[in-house]
């Protein structure tokens, strides 16, 4: 059996049996360069459910978080092999188009980065990328996702104040409901509250419970409370291999591999 082979097993056993996984990938290798950062990634990610990748820097976290939108294909150098399936479709196949990707995958990143302009241009500005929508529609869905967001209270009155006079918190919460404006089926989180405060961590944490009833989540982050908190799978990568996937509670009380164990237990990393 191959490492893939063995690292996909739990990954199945933790997916309800008779559903497909929304995300299917399938010995996924990445080159930065010729430099190997994923070696050969096997897991199911299933539909509606958190799923949280952990393991020490530079294990290959936010290198397989961002495959799943295929920012990588903009930078020459840089290839993934192997496959990544959305609900039965190859998502890193070039004829799998960079827009419909898009509207179907969203992506927080670590730092929020509003663009400079106002609150509610902020969200409707992928929205018109996508669709042609009346005013009144328009005015709908942005107050839609920003209370989603559960950002809604706390700028409905300001909504044409620059996004940049928000505070940390509330600007991340205003990526996620760009993100979220689009209607995805799979949000991607990578470390989203890692420039947060923990007041702020805990409104994102509580967002991503909320939000789970309606997204497949992926998130990344190098706080194992957090992935405990908020995740039902979690993912145990190191040096760029998926060492353990399975539900979250056996990764933190009972997992298989000693690697994990330590991991855990602040044994390295
Ligand atoms: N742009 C790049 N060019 C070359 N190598 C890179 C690049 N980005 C990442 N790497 C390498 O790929 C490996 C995985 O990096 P990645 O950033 O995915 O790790 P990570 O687990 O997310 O780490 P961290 O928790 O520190 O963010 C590392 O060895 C890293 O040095």
């Amino acid at each position: 059996m191959t490492d893939s082979a063995v690292a996909m097993n739990p990954a199945q056993a933790a997916a309800p049996p008779a559903v497909e996984p929304k995300l299917k990938v399938r010995d996924l290798r990445f080159y930065y360069d010729g430099f190997e950062a994923l070696k050969g990634i096997s897991m199911d990610i299933p539909e509606k459910q958190v799923t949280a990748i952990i393991g020490p820097s530079g294990c290959g976290k936010s290198t397989l978080l961002r495959i799943f939108n295929r920012i990588y294909a903009i930078y020459p150098k840089l290839e993934a092999k192997g496959s990544i399936e959305l609900d039965g479709e190859n998502i890193l196949d070039p004829r799998y188009s960079m827009n419909r990707l898009r509207g179907k995958i969203g992506m927080v990143f670590q730092k929020p980065v509003p663009f400079p302009m106002t609150i509610f241009e902020n969200v409707a500005y992928g929205i018109r990328h996508h669709e042609k929508l009346s005013r009144a529609a328009m005015e709908a869905r942005v107050e839609q996702a920003l209370r989603s967001a559960a950002l809604w209270d706390e700028v409905k009155d300001k909504l044409k104040q620059n996004a940049l006079g928000l505070s940390g918190g509330q600007q991340q919460r205003l990526c996620i409901a760009r993100a979220i404006a689009l209607k995805p089926e799979v949000l991607l989180l990578d470390e989203p509250t890692s420039a947060l405060d923990p007041i702020a961590t805990g409104r994102i944490e509580q967002l991503v419970e909320e939000l789970k009833s309606e997204f497949t989540i992926v998130i990344v982050t190098h706080n194992m409370q957090q992935a405990a908190r908020v995740s039902d799978l979690t993912a145990f990568m190191y040096m760029g291999e998926m060492i353990e996937f399975d539900e979250t509670e056996k990764i933190f009380t009972k997992p298989s591999k000693k690697q994990t164990e330590d991991y855990i237990t602040g044994r390295f990393g």
